[in-house]
């Protein structure tokens, strides 16, 4: 049986009238399921892109990537759709939510979208925001609107979570308890939680560790002494 996620001699071009950009080359590498993976690499080095075919919002140009056994790379658009809807959870760096709803509603709208969600109480509690689901965004820290967020992809028991930067726009401590909490719930939930982020400083805590150069996979390593949240530095 295969990998939980297989990337096989994925190939991302982009074309912009005549000129060419290859965001990602003959990329290859397997994540098994109920890992904690970070994907590491510079800016431009090809992680957004990467994420966001496996996230089923972008389509390759060469190659094969297979999620849970299922070639997502040859969906046709219906099935991208479902893909995105129930089979990924998605943090982003700026948590994109809707500012007018209450941290409840932004994660009961989410939860609509399935049949068999979480409900909005239980997964807000779950990441320790008993006490403000009826605030908005606005009235939240930044902190508290990445849980909120994470919350939002949670509740519909993803089988992967997909994080681009989920620390990038928080504090130092703050950011470290968002690692903390994707953490736990890689290890309570046994969710598959990958993370992409240009701080290298991360790749300690990961089960599994992707680095990304100008497009290529520059290496894949197993980590044999994950540190700590409490310990990294960066
Ligand atoms: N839609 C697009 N059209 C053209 N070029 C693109 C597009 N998206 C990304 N690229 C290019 O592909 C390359 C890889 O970009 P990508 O966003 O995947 O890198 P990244 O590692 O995520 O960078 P960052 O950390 O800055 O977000 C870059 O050269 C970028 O300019």
């Amino acid at each position: 049986m295969g990998a939980f996620v297989e990337f096989e001699n994925v190939s991302k071009i982009y074309k912009t009238g005549d000129v060419e950009v290859h965001a990602l080359t003959d990329a290859s590498f397997e994540i098994q399921k109920g890992e904690f993976c970070v994907i590491v690499g510079e800016s431009g080095a090809g992680k957004t892109t990467l994420l966001n075919i496996l996230g089923g919002m972008d389509t390759l140009s060469k190659g094969t990537v297979r999620m849970d056994g299922r070639d997502i790379s040859h969906f046709n658009r219906t099935q991208l759709e479902n893909y995105r809807r129930y089979d990924i959870g998605f943090v982003f760096q700026f948590y994109n939510l809707i500012p007018n709803l209450t941290a409840l509603e932004n994660v009961e709208i989410a939860a609509q979208l399935c049949t068999d969600a979480i409900p909005a109480e239980d997964v807000l509690r779950a990441v320790g925001l008993h006490d403000r689901m009826q605030n908005f965004p606005a009235q939240l820290s930044g902190g508290e609107q990445q849980r909120v967020s994470i919350a939002r992809a949670l509740a519909k028991k993803p089988k992967l979570l997909l994080c681009d930067e989920p620390t990038g726009a928080l504090d130092y401590e703050t950011g470290k308890s968002i690692l903390k909490l994707l953490q736990d719930t890689c290890r309570r939930d046994g969710m598959t939680v990958v993370i992409i982020t240009h701080n290298a400083a991360l790749a300690a805590m990961a089960d599994r560790i992707i680095r990304v150069k100008s497009g290529h996979i520059y290496s894949v390593r197993m980590n044999e002494h994950i540190t700590p949240v409490e310990q990294l530095e960066w």
